[in-house]
């Protein structure tokens, strides 16, 4: 331990479902925290959007109660570190700090035909951003934003517009309007930040015809950035970390040796694979910065992104009806032995990596009057574990080497039942730490290393395992299950459009 063993650490972690703040102590351990449910738009079919001031006011919200559940004087932590849902973009008026739009969430599929046309050149968008053309990534949003709303345009001609994704716009918030600044993490969602120079990439502003007066100023994930405006936060305390969430569980799980691997079963699933120093470019998955400390270089990772995991449960649950809630979906699926050739296929967002399908839609296939709730209980489960053993697959084929162990974190990874299947399907060992709060851990680490708490060397020894999931399932039924899937994921590819008007 480096550093005061009396500081603390606050961790804002504003998720697509819910905003969450943690206190954390020197040990790594949480003190406190607070968490509120952020509201969802769907304005029209496949549009997602959210409130970015309410994402802001519930932040800080949670913050607080974070802060009076640990028992402590603000004036007591040492730094803030951001984590946030990527690509999810906001534009606001710099000289009111109003959002001249709703937040577009990186769900939101309304760019899709635009991105289709970038699909026939994606080579050098991919050499230089590591990103896939789809309408996930936050440039298309910002474009559509300059072409619908007029006052964006009008007020980005006079040098008044800003752009940031979440962790810009909290720090902008935080600050009083004073910094405007994103990590590399975050930037390199955008698909205008050149991964390999690690800066934006004026070629594609222009192809984007995005100004770059927009932008927010690029920073390592582990910098001080500023210190919180007084009149906002009572005190003033130094914001000393900003990182992309699915960046920060990786770092939580101290996964800081090339090739390992987690995924991160919240809303979507995010598979991630450390690469070391070296960005590594796959046809499948995307090439992302994985972290960056002051004075390093910075470390990449390859990533997997799975749109609907957890959600499917969500929809069956509060969408449909069809189970009072998680404990029943999951005890209904252990009631049957098998899926009885149901399989569902949760492309509600389209499909993510590796099939990239944005026209995808989701369907509950194999249906027989013997069907049963449980067989579609089981079956969502699976689509959870078939995801992410799409993703494990070909992210071996890129980096040429099957992982051995998977470790894992987010709010459905304490589902024993889906964490034995994953094991099963995926014929891999997975790792489930005692503390699940992973990425909020990950960011107060990456902010305690710049505000002096912590060595980036001493953090593998905070790491504690709660259980390890072994393979059992044998080869061939592995095999065949998997088959199924793949046949039902072929039958959901592009299927928008039919049936609408
Ligand atoms: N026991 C469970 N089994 C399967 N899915 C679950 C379980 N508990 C929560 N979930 C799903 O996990 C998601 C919430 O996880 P969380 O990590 O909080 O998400 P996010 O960070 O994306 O907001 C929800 O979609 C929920 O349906
Ligand atoms: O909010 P989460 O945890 O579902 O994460 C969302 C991802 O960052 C989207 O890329």
């Amino acid at each position: 331990m480096c550093g005061s063993e009396d500081g603390y650490v606050l961790t804002l972690d504003a998720g697509t479902t819910s905003v969450r703040a943690i206190v954390w102590d020197h040990e790594g351990n949480p003190r406190g925290s607070g968490q509120y449910g952020v509201t969802q738009f769907y304005p029209y079919p496949g549009w997602m959007e959210q409130d970015p001031e309410e994402i802001w006011h519930l932040q800080w919200r949670a913050a607080e109660d974070a802060i009076s559940s640990a028992g402590i004087e603000k004036g007591r932590l040492v730094g803030i570190g951001i984590t946030n849902q990527r690509e999810t973009s906001v534009l606001w008026d710099a000289r009111t700090g109003r959002p001249v739009y709703s937040a577009i969430v990186w769900q939101d599929r309304r760019t899709s035909s635009y991105t289709d046309m970038l699909k026939e050149n994606p080579g050098e968008l991919r050499e230089r951003t590591g990103l896939i053309p789809d309408p996930y990534f936050s440039a298309p949003k910002v474009r559509w934003v300059l072409d619908n709303v007029p006052r964006a345009r009008d007020l980005a001609l006079l040098g008044d517009l800003r752009f940031g994704t979440i962790d810009s716009w909290l720090l902008w918030k935080l600050t009083g309007g004073r910094v405007h600044c994103t990590d590399h993490t975050n930037a390199s969602r955008t698909m205008l930040f050149n991964v390999n120079r690690l800066q934006w990439d004026h070629d594609l502003l222009e192809v984007f015809g995005i100004p770059g007066s927009i932008l927010p100023e690029v920073r390592p994930s582990s910098f001080t950035y500023g210190y919180t405006d007084e009149s906002v936060t009572g005190v003033s305390i130094p914001v000393t970390g900003m990182i992309g969430d699915q960046q920060a569980s990786l770092f939580g799980h101290t996964a800081l040796s090339p090739g390992q691997v987690k995924n991160t079963y919240g809303t979507g699933s995010f598979v991630l694979v450390n690469t070391g120093n070296r960005p590594v470019v796959s046809r499948e998955l995307v090439t992302t910065v994985a972290y960056s400390l002051e004075d390093h270089r910075a470390i990449y990772a390859l990533e997997g992104s799975i749109f609907v995991s957890g959600a499917i449960v969500e929809w069956l649950i509060d969408g449909l009806g069809l189970f009072k809630g998680v404990g029943e979906l999951v005890s209904q699926a252990e009631v049957v032995a098998d899926n009885g050739g149901v399989y569902t296929v949760p492309a509600m967002a389209g499909l993510g990596a590796p099939y990239w399908d944005p026209h995808a839609r989701g369907l509950i296939i194999g249906l027989t009057r013997g069907t049963t709730r449980a067989h579609i209980a089981r079956s969502a489960l699976e689509s959870i574990a078939y995801q992410t053993e799409d993703v494990l697959r070909a992210l071996s084929s890129s980096i040429r080497s099957r992982p051995s162990e998977l470790r894992v974190d987010g709010g459905a990874s304490g589902n024993d039942f889906l964490m034995q299947l994953q094991a099963d399907i995926s014929s891999v060992e997975v790792v489930r730490p005692g503390i699940l709060e992973t990425t909020s851990r990950g960011a107060a680490f990456i902010a305690g290393i710049a505000a002096g708490i912590w060595h980036l060397d001493e953090l593998p020894r905070l790491y504690r395992v709660e259980r390890r999931f072994q393979p059992r399932m044998d080869r061939s039924k592995r095999e065949d299950l998997y088959r199924g899937w793949k046949e039902a994921v072929r039958r959901s590819m592009g299927w928008s459009g039919y049936g609408r008007p």
